[in-house]
Parts: structure tokens; C-alpha cells; sequence
């Protein structure tokens, strides 16, 4: 449990975040945001952070006049760093890393996904996993990569959106929209390159009147036009090349794969348009008119639609395709927090994400394997039931991942100290503190957060 006072103070770092991506860049608000932020981490004894906040207030235009009180507070937190260094040197022990990996062989040109899984496809179950050895419960056969990952709204004065990394620290917001905030320049500058681009002016209505689904769909859409640097034409080009029945995700080389190949896999997940009701269809058209509307008059993408219908017509298909794949292809990224020993977990949501290998698996409401999100992205798939040969792998769709064993079942569940071994190393890699030891305190930061306050107009 957090101490009361460091709680208030963790919502005081979400509060001055939050403020911060009220202002203007190089504004003298801006520099005192970051100024304030300084003092609230001074007093949580995060002595790099404030030290952080005090290099962005000062390139942020920091006044003159409150120069003297900027310069006193970095000479404490550079005392106090030095400090909590020269202890942390003294007793710091190695600590041993644990990285999850695959429980066989992976593929040879496909090392995320364990040798013995194959994509078979027939007309009951479309496209689907199956295994070609006994699974036993606790392995893990995939480690996959997604092509796509949004944050959770009220994760954003927490959370870089674009590693996803807890940071609320040193949280700087996106100059376009100020509705996305980064841990780091490099972070915002990957993001940019990847995908923000196209979506910057977008981004806060696609998720605020759109949703969760939407925003990640519009992600999507802004990557593929990333990979293909912006140019309409080409990605036409690659489209109209496109057999889509050839591309096979199980059969394609990664070790190799260009940006491209990736993005056939994602391209040609299941939209179940045919499938869909009118009312879904028409709310999905619907969406799909507003994202492509926004795209239009808010992104550079604008003028080459403008100027060309068939580059309109192929944004607004590419928008429609995505909002419907994403949806029957998406995961909600999530971890539990709480002890294996305790009872109770506490499951926590902070985004969604497409990842293409593990949108081959089927469902089945008595799943066989289960996922574990993994704090650089990755999904983990873990054996929760033994699979026979030739058997299918089945996920279950939107039941959270994999749950460690209550105490009292683990004598009887057999391989379950296993799926709590796992679980640990999931665990401890998301709890692991965001700042060095150096800062003096290594509490988990848990704020209370704010309820997501009104979008500005
Ligand atoms: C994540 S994809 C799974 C791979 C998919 N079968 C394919 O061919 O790409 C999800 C879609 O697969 C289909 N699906 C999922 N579970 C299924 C099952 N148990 N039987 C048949 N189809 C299933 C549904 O159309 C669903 O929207």
C-alpha cells in the first residue's frame, strides 16, 4: 500500500502532466509545468526525474526571474542523487533477468512461433493453429510482435504511447496534438515516423467520438501509409499486385520480411463483412465516413485526396477495411497486479493492440492456451490445457490473459507452478520500478486515476 502522502503526490505528477498538454510549446506555462513536476519528484525522492523536468523547464523558456529557485533545486537533487548513488553502489546486486521464451525450437523463418505450429485453413474453421506434437500445459509456443498498439485514454498521463512503458515522470506531450504524450524525444520521433503523422490531427476525436477500436483501426491505416512513406499511389500499386489468398503469415520469412510483407499479414485478416448485421455494418460505414472525413481536412494526406478521387476512395477503403479487421482481429492489452500468493488480482486495461501471428488462433469459449502481454509489446501464447497432436490451438477472445492459480488449486492443477513461473516473470517485468534504484524509493507508481476529464473544443 502507498503511503497517503506519496498517493497525492503521484496524482499531483498525473495532474502537471495533464497541464502540461494544456500549453503551448516553449511557453513560460510549459516551463513551469516541468518546473513543478521537478518539485513534486524532488519530494518523491526521484532525484533523475527531477533533474529531467528541470533540463525540459529550462528549454521550455523558464523565466529569468525564477531562475535562482530552478538552479537551488537541481544543486539538491544533484546532492541527494550522488547520495542515493554512492548507497545504491554499495549494496546493489545483480539483478537477474529472466526473459520468456519459446518452450521448442521456434520456425527457422519464423522464430517467434515454436516449430511444431502449423496455419491449416478449411471451410469450418477459416484459417487456424494446429500442433504437431503433444503441448503440455505452461509452454509457451508463440512470441509475437504487434503491427499495431493504442493506448488506453486514461493511461495517457501515465503511459508513453508509444512504447507504453509506465513513465509519468518525465512525460512529454506530442506538439501537434498535445493529446499524446511520450517518454522520451526518441519515442515521439519513432512515433511520428511510424504512424503520427497521419493521424496527429485525428487522433483525440477518433478516439473520443469513435472509441477504442476506431483509434487503433485509424493506427492501422496510418501505419500502412507510413510504411509506404506517404505515397498513395504506390500503396495503390502494392494493393493492385496483391494476391491476397497467397499471403500466409506461417509460410512468409520474417528473418527477411520488409515493412510491406508485414503489413500484407494485417491486410488480409478477416473483416466478416458478409457476416455482419445491418445495423453493425451501417455503425461501421459510419465510422469509417468520420475517420476518413478527419484524415482529409486535418492530415497532409488531404490534398493529394482532393486532387485525386481514386486516392480518396483508396483512404476511405483502406480506413472501412481496418475498422473491421481490428475489430475481430484486436487484443486488450492488460496485466494483473497483485501477488501470486494473495487472492485477489487487480486487472488492469491500458490499450489494444493487432498482432498478426496470434490473430491465426480460433476461438473457444474452453480455450487451450491463453495470452501474456509482455511489457515491451509482445504477446505471449502459454499452453493452459494439453493439446494433443493435430489438435487446434484456441485463444478465448476478450477474457483477460492468463490468471495465475489461487494458492489452494495448485496442488491439484497439474503444471500450474509452471503457468505461475510465467506468470511471475510477466509480472515482475511490468512491476519492475520505471526509475533506477538511484531515486531512493521503489514503490510501484499506482495512482488514483482522474476520470478522464471533457475534450477541450
Ligand atoms: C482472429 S481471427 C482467427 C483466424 C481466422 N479463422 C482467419 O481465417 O483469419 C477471428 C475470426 O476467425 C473466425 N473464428 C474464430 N473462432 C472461430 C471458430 N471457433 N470457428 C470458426 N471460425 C472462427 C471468426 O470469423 C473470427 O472473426
Amino acid at each position: 500500500m502507498l503511503d497517503k502522502s506519496v498517493k497525492r503526490l503521484n496524482e499531483a505528477i498525473v495532474l502537471y502532466s495533464e497541464s502540461l498538454s494544456d500549453t503551448q510549446a516553449n511557453s513560460e506555462e510549459r516551463s513551469l509545468a516541468y518546473a513543478n513536476r521537478s518539485i513534486v519528484c524532488l519530494q518523491l525522492f526521484r532525484y533523475e526525474e527531477c533533474l529531467a523536468n528541470i533540463r525540459l523547464a529550462r528549454e521550455s523558456n523558464y523565466p529569468a526571474r525564477l531562475a535562482v529557485k530552478l538552479n537551488q533545486r537541481e544543486a539538491v537533487a544533484k546532492k541527494s542523487l550522488a547520495k542515493a548513488m554512492k548507497q545504491d553502489a554499495e549494496r546493489m546486486e545483480e539483478d537477474p533477468k529472466e526473459e520468456l521464451r519459446l518452450s521448442y525450437p521456434g520456425h527457422e523463418h519464423m522464430p517467434h512461433v515454436a516449430n511444431c505450429l502449423q496455419l491449416q485453413q478449411n471451410e469450418q474453421y477459416g484459417r487456424h493453429v494446429v500442433t504437431t506434437r503433444r503441448l503440455k500445459v505452461g509452454d509457451v509456443v508463440m512470441l509475437d510482435t504487434p503491427f499495431v498498439k493504442t493506448l488506453q485514454e486514461d493511461c495517457r498521463y501515465v503511459r508513453c504511447d508509444f512504447c507504453h512503458a509506465e513513465r509519468p515522470f518525465t512525460l512529454i506531450p506530442c506538439e501537434g496534438c498535445t493529446w499524446v504524450m511520450y517518454c522520451s524525444a526518441e519515442c515521439l520521433s519513432k512515433a511520428y515516423d511510424q504512424y503520427h503523422r497521419y493521424e496527429c490531427g485525428v487522433r483525440r476525436d477518433a478516439y473520443s467520438v469513435c472509441g477504442r477500436f476506431p483509434a487503433t483501426a485509424l493506427r492501422a491505416t496510418a501505419t500502412a501509409i507510413s510504411i509506404f512513406d506517404g505515397d498513395l499511389v504506390a500503396l495503390q500499386n502494392h494493393l493492385d499486385a496483391l494476391d491476397e489468398s497467397r499471403v500466409n503469415g506461417f509460410t512468409m520469412d520474417w528473418r527477411m520480411a520488409t515493412p510491406k510483407d508485414v503489413y500484407n499479414t494485417v491486410h488480409v485478416l478477416p473483416t466478416n463483412q458478409e457476416r455482419r448485421g445491418l445495423v453493425d455494418r451501417t455503425y461501421q460505414i459510419l465510422v469509417a465516413i468520420l475517420l476518413h472525413k478527419a484524415m482529409v481536412e486535418r492530415t497532409e494526406l488531404g490534398p493529394k485526396c482532393k486532387a485525386s478521387p481514386k486516392m480518396d476512395k483508396l483512404l476511405f477503403d483502406l480506413i472501412f477495411r481496418h475498422v473491421q479487421t481490428i475489430r475481430c482481429n484486436h487484443q486488450l492489452l492488460s496485466f494483473y497486479e497483485g501477488q501470486p500468493q494473495e487472492k485477489c488480482f487487480e486487472y488492469k486495461l491500458y490499450g489494444a493492440a493487432c498482432y498478426p501471428s496470434v490473430s491465426m488462433l480460433n476461438h473457444s469459449c474452453a480455450s487451450n492456451v491463453r495470452r501474456l502481454y509482455l511489457p515491451d509489446g509482445r504477446c505471449a501464447m502459454i499452453v493452459i490445457r494439453p493439446i494433443d497432436k493435430d489438435c487446434q490451438l484456441f485463444d478465448s477472445y476478450g477474457v483477460p490473459p492468463i490468471l495465475p492459480p489461487q494458492p489452494q488449486q495448485r496442488e491439484h492443477q497439474r503444471g500450474s507452478g509452471l503457468i505461475t513461473f510465467i506468470y511471475r516473470i510477466g509480472r515482475d517485468m511490468h512491476d519492475r520500478p520505471q526509475t533506477s534504484a538511484r531515486s531512493g524509493r521503489e514503490e510501484k507508481f499506482t495512482p488514483d486515476f482522474p476520470r478522464p476529464r471533457p475534450i477541450r473544443s
